[in-house]
């Protein structure tokens, strides 16, 4: 089987134009078939503040209504994903940026309202996406580059980017050797999260749950662990939560950051 090297790129690197162009020579580095996924939350949230819409959170999660929806479509799926898409072309990547309406990559489903009504957020699983069409792509030296954004009956979807990108790797990991990476501003996942030099370098299940009721993590380092694990569980080979600045050390054999495992 054929590697796959499966990226997200997280929100504060995103917000940081020279952390993202160093990223994104890194990425363009690559040889091996390679799949980008970005997110966006901070930049949409910014945006929309300067449109006069508010972004609202309940547990610390967007509510998607339809202004926002209009907003994280334009932010996403526009001003992030073609800025993307033009820099790896001048880095002579050839990218294409998607959402998942574009060629069905990813269908989803939205989400049922159950106590919280979160709005245009779509929920996904590996049955939504269209393996065929991507491993065309990358058979076709393609590099995909996914903005948060996912579609079903005739909406587009707000999407957690750690998800798209836990769910892209299960999807296609029966068709390729895939190695999902989580790229964000921090050295990887820390006992401490002010002391950089307290990274968890290997994190099975068993270690996460000892370590969850010491408040050891929280905020967004949560649901992209529940991703990490959803996907090392469901056939994933290998998962890596680290620093962007790291990658090409993630993509070889020595790697830095944290390991997730079983
Ligand atoms: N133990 C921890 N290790 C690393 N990050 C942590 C930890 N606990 C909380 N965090 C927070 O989680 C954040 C990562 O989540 P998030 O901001 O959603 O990232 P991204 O936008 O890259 O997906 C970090 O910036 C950090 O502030
Ligand atoms: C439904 C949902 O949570 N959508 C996220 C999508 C962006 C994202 O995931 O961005 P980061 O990776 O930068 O956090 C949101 O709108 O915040």
């Amino acid at each position: 089987m054929s590697k796959l090297f499966i990226i997200k790129i997280g929100g504060n690197v995103l917000d940081n134009p020279p952390a993202l162009s160093a990223f994104l020579q890194d990425f363009a580095a690559i040889r091996e078939p390679k799949i980008l996924i970005h997110g966006g939350g901070k930049i949409a949230t910014k945006i929309g503040e300067s449109l006069g819409i508010e972004s609202k959170y309940v547990n610390g999660r967007r509510i998607t209504d339809a202004a926002t929806l209009d907003v994280v479509t334009m932010v996403y799926g526009g001003l992030v994903n073609k800025h993307i898409v033009a820099t790896l072309q001048k880095l002579n990547t050839n990218a294409i940026g998607l959402t998942g309406a574009d060629g069905n990559t990813i269908k989803a489903v939205r989400r049922p309202v159950k106590d919280v009504d979160y709005g245009f957020v779509g929920d996904i699983t590996p049955e939504g996406v269209h393996v065929n069409f991507l491993s065309t792509l990358l058979h076709a030296g393609i590099v995909p580059v996914f903005a948060p954004l996912t579609h079903a009956e005739g909406a587009i979807l707000n999407t957690n980017a750690d998800t798209i990108a836990s769910v892209l790797a299960v999807a296609l990991c029966k068709q390729f050797d895939v190695r999902l990476i989580f790229c964000f501003e921090k050295k990887g996942v820390l006992r401490n999260v002010n002391d950089p030099g307290t990274v968890i370098r290997h994190l099975p299940k068993s270690k996460y749950e000892e370590l969850l009721p010491a408040g050891v993590f929280a905020d967004g380092i949560l649901p992209k662990l529940e991703n990490a694990y959803a996907a090392i569980q469901t056939g994933v080979k290998e998962v890596l939560i680290g620093e962007a600045s790291d990658l090409l050390k993630n993509t070889g054999s020595e790697t830095e950051g944290t390991l997730i495992t079983i």
